[in-house]
């Protein structure tokens, strides 16, 4: 009988996990844990990539089509004995020897994802059985980052995991949203018929360093914009809600559920929530009191209030966030006055 490690019985595989490799058995010699992260060229693999090698033990392969990613990113890491990148789009199968699967890959920036839905679609399902069908021939461990757009537009509020969502499977966001719900059953699938070991991860809103400046994304586009002297862009009615958890907290979470006992999903983000309008009058006070703020167009089906419950993580995990906007924000600006070579003004 595999583990309980699930939340509730019929989610709980009746079957063995898959055997790991026999060098993981190995009486006297325990070789590196080789870890395999999909989208490790993107923002939170990056960081991911920097947290896992700076333990000896672990071996890092990146597996990355650079959509949204870049090598950049990883610069540090190329060439270093421990790590090795490959262009790889996980809509293809892959063939490698690995412990831990961390699958990342998938836009996730809506202007991304919406822009080859078709894509993305394929990404999150194809993409996901793929690395599903990887973890099981090899006995890999395998974790899912998840989103809280699952929950769709809300109508339960904070959003705890019980929650089924509130979706919309005809909209212009649906490949994203309902690609991961996809993924999400994918996941619990494979661990029912044939006892892979998974994770999922339902991530909230992340932001810092390495984000794209052209991401599209709030947080990086009022950064940005008040970096560069713009109106700030705040999207009507500017009263719906986020919750920024700033990204080594992130990489934490991910990692602490990977190694734990709990399948998942659990959320993982920070609960502090906050209007767009005031997002943005943060983002000006702290950056750049001269610019202005602006109201401008939304896209359909914009999510209205969005806050992590994470009882979950704290009582299974031990982990809860550190960094609060005000700490992080800071820190984001001066990674993006770097990239645009404006520095502050004396
Ligand atoms: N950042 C957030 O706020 C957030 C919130 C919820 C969920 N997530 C999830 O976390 C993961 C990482 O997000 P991120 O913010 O770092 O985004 P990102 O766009 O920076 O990173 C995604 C990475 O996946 C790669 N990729 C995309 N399609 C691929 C494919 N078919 N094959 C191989 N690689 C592919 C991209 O090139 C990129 O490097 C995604 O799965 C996303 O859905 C992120
Ligand atoms: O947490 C999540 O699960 C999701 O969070 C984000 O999705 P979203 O919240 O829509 O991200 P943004 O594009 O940053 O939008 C946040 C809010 O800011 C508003 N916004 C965006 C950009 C802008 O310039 N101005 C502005 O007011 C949007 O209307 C929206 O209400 C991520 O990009 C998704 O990948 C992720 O899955």
């Amino acid at each position: 009988m595999a583990k309980e490690t699930s939340n509730g019985n019929n989610h709980v595989s009746t079957k063995p996990p898959p055997e790991p490799s026999p060098f993981r058995k190995g009486k006297f010699i325990q070789g590196n844990m080789r870890i395999l992260i999909t989208g490790g060229a993107g923002f939170i693999g990056s960081h991911l990539v920097d947290r896992l090698l700076q333990n000896e033990k672990n071996e890092v392969i990146v597996a990355d089509n650079y959509f949204t990613g870049s090598k950049d990113n990883l610069k540090q890491w190329i060439g270093h004995p421990r790590f090795e990148l490959i262009r790889h789009d996980v809509t293809e199968t892959l063939l490698v020897e690995v412990d831990q699967i961390y699958h990342l890959a998938c836009p996730a920036s809506p202007i991304f994802y919406k822009y080859n839905p078709v894509k993305t679609i394929k990404t999150t399902v194809i993409g996901t059985m793929n690395m599903l069908g990887l973890a099981k021939r090899v006995g890999a461990r395998i974790l899912l980052t998840s989103t809280s757009e699952v929950y769709g537009d809300p109508l339960v509020h904070p959003q705890d995991e019980s929650y089924w969502g509130n979706v919309n499977p005809i909209g212009v966001r649906s490949c994203y949203d309902e690609g991961k719900r996809v993924a999400e059953t994918l996941m619990f699938d494979y661990h029912r018929q044939h006892g892979v070991e998974i994770r999922i991860a339902r991530i909230f809103n992340t932001y810092g360093p390495r984000m794209n400046i052209d991401d599209g994304r709030v947080v990086s586009n009022f950064i940005a914009q008040a970096i560069r002297g713009e109106d700030l862009t705040v999207q009507l009615p500017g009263t719906q809600t986020r919750s920024f958890c700033y990204v080594s907290d992130m990489v934490d979470g991910l990692i602490r559920l990977m190694e734990g006992e709990n399948t998942g999903p659990i959320n993982i983000g920070n609960p502090g929530e906050f209007t767009m309008l005031e997002l943005a009058e943060t983002v000006k006070e702290i950056i750049n009191p001269k610019v202005n703020i602006i109201q401008v167009e939304n896209t359909p089906d914009d999510p209205r209030q969005r806050k992590p419950d994470i009882t979950k993580a704290k009582e299974l995990l031990g982990w809860e966030p550190k960094v609060t906007l005000r700490d992080g924000l800071p820190l984001m600006e001066e990674n993006f006055r770097t990239r645009l070579g404006i520095s502050r003004p004396e």
